[in-house]
């Protein structure tokens, strides 16, 4: 079979559930508390490895594996339903890589094994979440995040137990075909093999695979041909059976193959190996005993056969099993650690008039609410004190009434006095969480003046240049 070796995809992690907004409601208690519950956290995209070379072929039809959107936060505290998962079946021996980082994101070398390559967004609180002894009820709560969107390229490097390795027209397809339950095109004349053909040998209960590496020419390290498409797939063999032709020089060719492996990977000459000196029905006797004693001294089993009559065949196979070394039993890898992304806050100027604040913590944040929701506001102000906004606006000039984009959300500056002041006592970053309807110099569009209140805590974290 003919394998599909590359594919890009794009995976994208479910969205959060919102969260619920919500008040308890009783025959004798008509204003009750807040009850809405947290938002169900987005799906994820996975990986799983399963033992069939072809799978990849399956995930062509579509381009884009999205997970599912977590469940919306309900009434009496009801979480939402978890988004549910995408699992897409890939080739033991898939590498998937991000085409935008060049971030390596799995390497599946066992069946079963899993790699999560698009995570599913956060749930938002609900808004029992914002209840305090001032805001009794909350009227608003926090949205769910989106999920991550990645573009993929997924790589299958072919894990063969074995790799046929020889010039074209040698005649690995055959070989492979004689040894193996696989089925390749065979045809006389070279380049008939554009992606490698896999089989399995058995004997007995033993079975290894078997993957025909064509391609290999003179240059094929340096890119000639195809020549390093194909030199990917041997990386991952645990023997190398060189396929020579007993009328086309073999030490020769022997001796090109073994630079070109070198060129590309000098440890792949450490592999165990073993001559298959085929064709050997095409050539007198004395013709095949020149032959062998040519490639006696580089140190390798020599194996004459014929692929197309069968003899030496059942040598070859034994030999194969007897050389092939256990598979390792390996473990799988860690995942890979999270990238932390620093994007400090900071301000400038809006190309509309009045200013933008950028920087991750602050954007993700006001996206969470709806900025037409004054509690809303009112609660994100006590995070805009400890992120530092208040105090970077100042310092670039903003005066009252200046509009300040945060994302999609603009918001009114309101100059006052005290700020000064107010500095040394600011809040922690994580108290302000907590803070209540703590006034400050931001106002939703079109919401009355609040009293002011003083700066920035949370200036390590905010430091920028304004
Ligand atoms: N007489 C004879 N012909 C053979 C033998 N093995 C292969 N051939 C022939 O040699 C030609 C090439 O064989 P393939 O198996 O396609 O060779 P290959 O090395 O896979 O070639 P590429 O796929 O082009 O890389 C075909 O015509 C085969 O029938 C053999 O043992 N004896």
């Amino acid at each position: 079979m003919a394998l599909r070796d590359i594919l890009d995809i794009t995976v994208q992690g479910g969205k959060g559930g919102d969260g619920g907004l919500s008040f308890l409601r009783l025959k004798y208690l008509p204003k009750g508390g807040p009850d809405g519950g947290h938002g169900g956290d987005g799906g994820d995209v996975v990986l799983e490895a399963i033992d069939d070379v072809t799978s990849l072929e399956r995930l062509v039809s579509r381009r884009l594996y999205r997970a599912g959107t977590g469940g919306q936060g309900e009434g009496r505290n009801r979480t939402g339903a978890r988004g549910e998962d995408v699992v897409l079946k890939v080739p033991v021996g898939t590498v998937a890589t991000d085409l935008d980082t060049g971030e390596r994101l799995a390497d599946l070398t066992e069946v079963g094994q899993r790699a999560l390559v698009a995570r599913g967004g956060l749930g938002g609180r609900g808004n029992a979440s914002f209840a305090s002894s001032r805001r009794r009820t909350p009227r608003f709560a926090e949205r769910g995040t989106p999920g991550e969107t990645r573009r993929l390229r997924l790589e299958l490097r072919t894990i063969a137990d074995a790799g046929l390795v020889g010039y074209p027209n040698a005649g690995k397809s055959s070989l492979l075909a004689a040894l193996s339950n696989a089925r390749p095109q065979i045809a006389s004349y070279p380049f008939t093999t554009l992606s490698p053909n896999l089989g399995v040998v058995e004997r007995g209960l033993e079975r290894f695979t078997l993957a025909d590496i064509p391609g290999i020419i003179e240059g094929a390290s340096e890119g000639k041909g195809l020549g390093l498409e194909f030199l990917r797939h041997i990386s991952r063999t645990r023997l190398l059976v060189f396929v020579l032709d007993v009328a086309e020089a073999p030490a020769q060719t022997l001796e090109a193959l073994r630079h070109e492996l070198r060129a590309y990977d000098p440890s792949l000459l450490t592999l165990p190996a073993l001559i298959a000196l085929n064709k050997v029905d095409l050539a007198a006797p004395s013709e095949v005993a020149a032959a062998v004693a040519e490639l006696t001294p580089f140190g390798l089993p020599v194996l004459p056969v014929s692929a197309l009559e069968g003899a030496g065949l059942e040598a070859l196979k034994g030999t194969l099993f007897d050389l092939l070394p256990q598979r390792p039993q390996r473990p799988a890898p860690a995942p890979a650690p999270r990238r932390v992304v620093v994007d400090p806050v900071r301000v400038e100027r809006h190309e509309r008039g009045g200013w933008r604040v950028l920087g991750r913590d602050v954007t993700e944040l006001v996206a969470r609410f709806d900025a037409s929701n004054r509690e809303a506001v009112a609660y994100l102000q006590g995070h805009f004190i400890a992120l530092g906004v208040y105090k970077l606006l100042k310092r670039a000039g903003a005066e009252a009434g200046d509009d300040v984009w945060i994302g999609d959300a603009v918001f009114e500056y309101f100059d006052e006095a005290g700020e000064a002041d107010a500095e040394d006592s600011a809040p922690e970053a994580d108290a302000a969480a907590d803070d209540d309807d703590a006034p400050a110099p931001l106002a939703a569009e079109g919401d009355g003046a609040p009293e002011p209140v003083g700066a920035a805590g949370g200036d390590g974290v905010a430091e920028g240049d304004g």
